[in-house]
Formats: C-alpha cells, structure tokens, sequence
C-alpha cells in the first residue's frame, strides 16, 4: 500500500492509505465508542447538501468513483499506527490507548454505502450518499467522503454551468491556478464529467482516461523573430492539430498571418484547424476574425476564445454574436472561483443498537429551522412527467409506507405541497459499498460514461431551472409521513407538543 508521499497510481486515481485522511476529533470519538462499548452500535448517516452552488438551480453528482477508491483503500499502515502512538494530549499522557491502536490496525471496514450515480442532477435537502455500519466506521469515513464528494460535485456543477452557456465544446484549462497538484486532478476529471471535452492536464488524462487537449502559448511565437515564422513552424510540426494563438502582438496582424499560414495548409493539403484569441474584446475580434478568415476563404478554420472566462462571460459574448468553435475555461472553473466550496454534510440520521429491531430515526435540532437535520434510514425517489422531463424528488424513508398520493411537502413549508401520483418514478441511491467493499461497476466509475449521465440529466431539467440568474426551484420534498414523523420528532425532542 502507497501512502500520501507516494502518491502513484492505480485504476485511475491516486492509491493511498486512506487512514488518517480524517480529522482527529474522528479518532478520538472512535477510541470513546471503542471504550464506552459501542462497537456493535449501528448508524446511518446522510450526505446533503442545503444550497444549490452558485445561486443555481441543480447540482452534477461527483466523486463517488474516488469514494470508491478510499473504501477499497482505508487501511492504517504500521507507520500510521506508530504516528497515531506517538501524539501526546494536551494535559499529558499519550491521546491514544495502545490496545485501541491495536484495534484500529486490524480494522476491516463493513461499511454499506449507497450513492447516486455521478453525472446525477441533484438538488439541494435530499440525501446523496448514505452510509449504514458500525459508528465507529461511519464516524471513521466522514471527513474524507465530504472532501470526495463536496469538491468534485462543486467543479461538475460549475462545468455543467459553463458548457450549458457555450453550446460549443470547452477545454478545461485550470492545471495552473488550481488549488494544488491533487485538487487540480479531482479538478479536471469533475470539470469533464460536468461536460467538458477535454482537459489540458495530461496527468488526469492518463489516470482519469480523459480526453486531453491544447493550442501553444505566447512563448511559443516570442520565441521565433516574427510571428510569421513561429506560425509556420507549428503548422509544420502539427499539421493535423494546428490552432495559433494570433494574439501576442496585435490580433488584427495575428489574424492576418493566420490566414497566410492558413492557405499555405491548404497548398499542402492540409487545414488549419483554428484560431485562439487570448485577449481584448473578444466578442468583436471574434467577428472580425471570422469575417477576415471568411473572406480569405478558410470558412472551416474555428475559432477558439480563453482568457479569464465564466459562465456569465461565455453567455455575454455569445449573445454579442461571436461564432465560436470551442472555448478554454482555467482559473474561474478549476477553482470554482465564485464559490470555493459546496456545503456538504454528513449528519446522523438513524441508529440501531444491539438487540433492537428498528432503526430509530435521529435529528438535529437547532434554533434555526434551515438548520434541521433529514431524520431516517432515507432514499429518493425521482418522478418524471410523460414527455420524460424531471417532475420532482421524494425523500422517503426505505423502512416506513410511503402515503398513497405519492405527495411531497416543502421541507421547511407545510403549505408547500406538491402530489406526484401517476407518474413513473425510480430511486436514485445505488449500491456503492456492501461490507465494506466497493461494488461499482466498472461504467459506474468511468468519467466519460458520468458526463453521458450528466447531459442526460440535464436534458431532462426544465429551462427554467437550469437559467444563470433566478432559476426556479425544482420541486424537492419530505415524503408525507416523514414530514410528520420529523416535526413530531422536533416537538418531542424541544419538549413540545405539536398542534399550536
Ligand atoms: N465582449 C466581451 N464581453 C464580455 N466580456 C468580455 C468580452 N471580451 C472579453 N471579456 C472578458 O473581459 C475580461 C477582460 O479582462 P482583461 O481586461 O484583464 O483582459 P485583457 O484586456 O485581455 O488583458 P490581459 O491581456 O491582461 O488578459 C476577461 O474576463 C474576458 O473574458
Ligand atoms: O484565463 P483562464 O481561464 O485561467 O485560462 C487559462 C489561461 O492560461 C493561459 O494564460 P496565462 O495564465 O499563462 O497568462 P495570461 O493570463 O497572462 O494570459 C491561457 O492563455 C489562458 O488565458
Ligand atoms: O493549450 C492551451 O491553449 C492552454 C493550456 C493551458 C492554459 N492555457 C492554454
């Protein structure tokens, strides 16, 4: 087994000791259950989300393929346990007792998980990923599957965000201001899954078996006495795959030797694949190039725009008329720059200890109601209308009958009600782990069956909902009894009475 200073390869991903990916109040909470005798408690906790990223209206599942990976991987190496032993309390005396550590060495994960697919549209107040075992396990994985699974469905969702407003492909081109080596990994297979044709990252690509793409850089035309001349030299090397950066100098100019290099491709038999504009307007230089490129008779040579683009600045030059080939999307996407973090969590939402025949349903109250928790061992159903667009989402309990008008109620508004009855439906949870072991097929870890998945996905979400700015809300809710079963459970646990 490779450990964090040996981040090589396996199946895709880096294989590492997943461990000590934790935070320690993890460990430390795992010693008390050890200690308190609580081995045999069960638990299910819930992954969700209350907040769709970027003032959206929808979410792409991601991360479940690499959740899969530090299932398959979680293991405390000798040097884990001899670092563990070595950690000294504050007070004093060592934080961890010898013969946990023996326990923790020899632990075997028995972990169930259930996840939607990557590539899932998903929506904010319903359970993602759920997790069923020991609690000291469960306890064990949290920090680590938040950190899977919050980055990666973040940069899906901006990509998603940012190819819906293209129409035309985008390459992800973030590996430079992404935030660090393995952040810009999970950065690049998230962003293809979201829709994305390619990456520049060729380490994603050979791990990830993503598509991998680039043109050249300024260096490479400052680099030759005239621009001209370092045009001419890439088309030779790359006569199949040539896009010049006609930007360095003066783009009119640039455009113009473009168009040169362009006919003397076409003499040779070849073609000019396209242009890329790095700077300036590009929604005006894009129609002036594609005028002058017209005009010289390379109609089928595209043009690529970069620099510093988003959503919003993909949707504004598209709408100014630019004819755009594809576009190459870095910084603002790698890095989710608008929104560094989806605020995933992993609450507790059912126990069972040993002896009882019941899960019992758990919940976390709070003064803010925003803030309560999805109590029940819980899964979602999807209802779709007749012409195969998403109706909405149920969230139910598996071990309690669902109401006969299949109705769903705002999670935070009795008054919002919604019935679902007649429609075809599936659930969304699928097997990720059976005791402790992954059991994702191969298709379900493969990133380019995700982006199918995904474009799917979004074909089958209204308009409405996928818009930039004020997207609806698509209709997400608490199966009728559960909505009952969780006030009732509010009530009791403030020591109220429900009914005022
Ligand atoms: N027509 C346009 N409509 C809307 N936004 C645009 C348009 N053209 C360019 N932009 C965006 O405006 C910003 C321009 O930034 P900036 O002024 O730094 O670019 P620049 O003039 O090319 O300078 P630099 O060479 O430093 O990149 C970029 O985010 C770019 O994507
Ligand atoms: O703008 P992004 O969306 O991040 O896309 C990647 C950028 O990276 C390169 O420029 P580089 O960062 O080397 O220099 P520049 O910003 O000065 O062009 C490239 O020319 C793009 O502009
Ligand atoms: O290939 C490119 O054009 C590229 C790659 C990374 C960053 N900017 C541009």
């Amino acid at each position: 087994m490779k450990t964090l200073d040996e981040p090589t390869v396996e199946n895709g991903t880096p294989r590492l000791a997943y461990g000590l990916l934790t935070d320690l109040y993890q460990l430390t909470m795992a010693q008390g259950y050890w200690e308190n005798d609580k081995l045999d408690e069960q638990a299910c906790f819930t992954v969700f989300f209350r907040d769709a990223p970027f003032k959206g209206g929808f979410a792409i599942a991601c991360g479940m393929s690499q959740l899969a990976e530090m299932i398959d991987g979680f293991e405390f190496t000798e040097s884990d346990i001899e670092y563990l032993a070595g950690l000294n309390a504050p007070g004093g005396g060592k934080l961890f007792k010898a013969k946990f550590l023996e326990y923790l060495q020899a632990l075997k994960l028995s972990v169930d998980i259930d996840a939607v697919r990557e590539g899932e549209v998903i929506f904010p107040m319903e359970p993602i990923v759920r997790v069923m075992g020991p609690i000291l396990e469960c306890q064990l994985l949290e920090t680590a599957l938040l950190n899977c699974v919050n980055f990666q469905t973040l940069i899906a969702t901006k990509a998603a965000r940012v190819c819906l407003a293209a129409k035309t492909p985008v390459a992800e081109f973030g590996l430079r201001r992404a935030q660090g080596a393995g952040g810009s990994l999970w950065a690049s297979r998230a962003a293809v899954v979201g829709g994305c044709a390619s990456t520049s990252n060729v380490l994603a690509g050979k791990l990830y078996d993503i598509p991998v793409s680039g043109t050249h850089s300024h260096s490479w035309v400052m680099s030759f006495d005239s621009e001209l001349e370092a045009f001419r030299a890439y088309a030779k090397c790359f006569p199949t795959n040539c896009v010049l950066l006609v930007d360095t100098y003066n783009v009119k100019k640039g455009i113009e030797n473009a168009i040169t290099v362009g006919l003397e491709m076409r003499e040779r038999g070849e073609k000019l694949a396209g242009i890329r504009i790095d700077s300036g307007d590009l929604a005006w230089l894009s129609r002036y190039a594609r005028e002058r490129l017209d005009a010289a008779g390379l109609t089928d040579c595209g043009i690529v725009l970069s620099n510093d683009l988003d959503e919003y600045t993909i949707e504004s030059i598209r709408e100014q008329g630019a004819n755009v080939m594809s576009w190459g999307v870095g910084t603002k996407l790698a890095t989710a720059y608008d929104q560094p973090a989806l605020g995933g969590v992993y609450k507790l939402s059912a126990t069972k200890s040993q002896g009882d025949s019941k899960w019992k349903a758990r919940l976390k109250v709070t003064e803010m109601s925003s803030k309560l928790t999805l109590p029940g061992v819980l899964d979602v159903r999807r209802f779709f209308f007749e012409d195969g667009r998403i109706a909405g989402d149920m969230v139910f309990d598996v071990n309690e009958p669902v109401n006969a008008e299949d109705k769903i109620i705002d999670p935070s508004d009795l008054l919002r009600q919604k019935s679902l009855a007649g429609l075809a439906s599936e659930t969304l949870l699928r097997p990720l782990s059976r005791d402790g072991k992954s059991v994702l097929a191969a298709e379900d870890r493969c990133a380019m069956a995700a982006q199918a998945r995904a474009k799917e996905a979004l074909r089958k979400l209204d308009e409405s909902q996928k818009r930039l700015l004020n997207p609806h809300t698509y209709p997400v809710g608490l199966e009728e009894g559960m909505w009952h079963r969780r006030a009732a459970l509010v009530a009791e646990l403030r020591g109220q009475k429900i009914g005022w």
